[in-house]
């Protein structure tokens, strides 16, 4: 048998899981000078998960794995080498790290997988330096990588506003249930976002108050008022941009989903079910009806990123 204390140790590696997220409400106002919208949204962090891996490198590089790992970038795009570089910018660190993602939410769904690689990312690397930067220090990287980034480093439920980078915790009851029918081909979110201005040339405030009730249901638990109150001002901009989504909503409205909605800019369909089961029901009647190219079953509220393991690789 090896005598392990005595094996060369060749690495080191940290292990941070983040989730996707489903905007249980996105609201959106007129587009403001720095090309951003003010929105108003509640999120939902789900188990879909985004597992990233850091290991010892020269420089810092990605690699990804997962069915359409293809899709992400492996170059300085990527939200993940971002992250890590902010991160050492901010902290004068000079070393390198390898970031491997097992990608688990669809890439361009709108449930913020990249996002959630960039949260994932900055606890890895934090904890893999040693930086131990305070949370709010965190936070503050997170916004800069991009409007969606801190919400999956806090995950559970959150009330957002400015760019959906002002966060404040909301209460939330029970466990909720949820199919999401994926597409293939996903949805530029800046394009989702300028189809929405050419719809709606005439918008000239945010909505901000609209979710009274839906953070009421929240709170009490009731997933059949939470279904009704689910709301999407990109769903219209979504749908034209990607026009066979009206099928997908419809087989999901039929197959009893309390409430159906397209997840942030979308294309991904998040269709809220009574139950697990009820959930795995809604997800058949996608695949059966042949209006997604794969299908997702997962529950939130979940945390958000958060270090899962950290050990020594022999
Ligand atoms: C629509 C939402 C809903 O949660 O999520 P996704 O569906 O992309 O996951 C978000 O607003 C997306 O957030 P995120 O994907 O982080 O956006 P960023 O990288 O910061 O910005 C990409 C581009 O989206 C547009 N953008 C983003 C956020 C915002 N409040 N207004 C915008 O107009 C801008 O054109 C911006 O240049
Ligand atoms: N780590 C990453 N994972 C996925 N996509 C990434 C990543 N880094 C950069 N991108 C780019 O960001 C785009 C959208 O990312 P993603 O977060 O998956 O979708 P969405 O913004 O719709 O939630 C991708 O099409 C890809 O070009």
């Amino acid at each position: 048998m090896t005598d392990l204390r005595l094996a060369p140790r060749t690495g080191r590696e940290v292990r941070v899981r983040a989730p996707g997220k489903v905007n249980l409400s996105l609201r959106v106002g007129p587009r403001r000078a720095d090309g951003y919208h003010p929105v108003a949204t509640v999120f939902q962090a789900v188990s879909v998960y985004e597992d990233v891996v850091a290991t010892a490198a020269d420089d810092i590089s990605v690699s990804a794995s997962g069915p359409q790992a293809d899709l992400v970038p492996t170059d300085d795009q990527n939200l993940a080498v971002r992250a890590a570089r902010a991160l050492a910018a901010r902290t004068g660190i000079a070393d390198g790290v390898h970031l491997h993602l097992h990608k688990g939410v669809p890439v361009a769904g709108g449930m913020a997988g990249g996002s959630a690689d960039a949260a994932a990312a900055l606890l890895a690397c934090d904890a893999f330096w040693g930086t131990g930067l305070p949370r709010e220090e965190l936070h503050e990287i997170a916004a800069e990588l991009g409007a969606d980034v801190p919400f999956l480093l806090m995950g559970q439920t959150a009330v957002g506003s400015g760019r959906g980078d002002l966060l404040t915790a909301a209460m939330s009851r029970g466990e909720y249930h949820w199919a999401f029918g994926v597409r293939e081909s996903g949805l530029s979110t800046p394009a989702v976002y300028g189809e929405f201005d050419r719809l709606h040339p005439g918008r000239d405030r945010l909505e901000a108050d609209g979710d009274v009730a839906l953070l009421h249901a929240l709170r009490a638990g009731d997933a059949p008022a939470l279904g009704a109150l689910l709301h999407n001002d990109l769903q219209d901009a979504a749908v034209e941009l990607a026009p066979d989504l009206v099928e997908t909503l419809s087989v999901a409205e039929d197959a009893g989903a309390l409430g159906v909605v397209v997840s942030g800019s979308g294309p991904t369909v998040a269709a809220l079910g009574r139950s697990r089961q009820h959930a795995l029901v809604i997800a058949a009647a996608m695949t059966a009806a042949g209006v997604a190219d794969s299908v997702l079953t997962a529950s939130g509220p979940v945390p958000g990123a958060r270090v899962v393991a950290g050990s020594d690789v022999l």
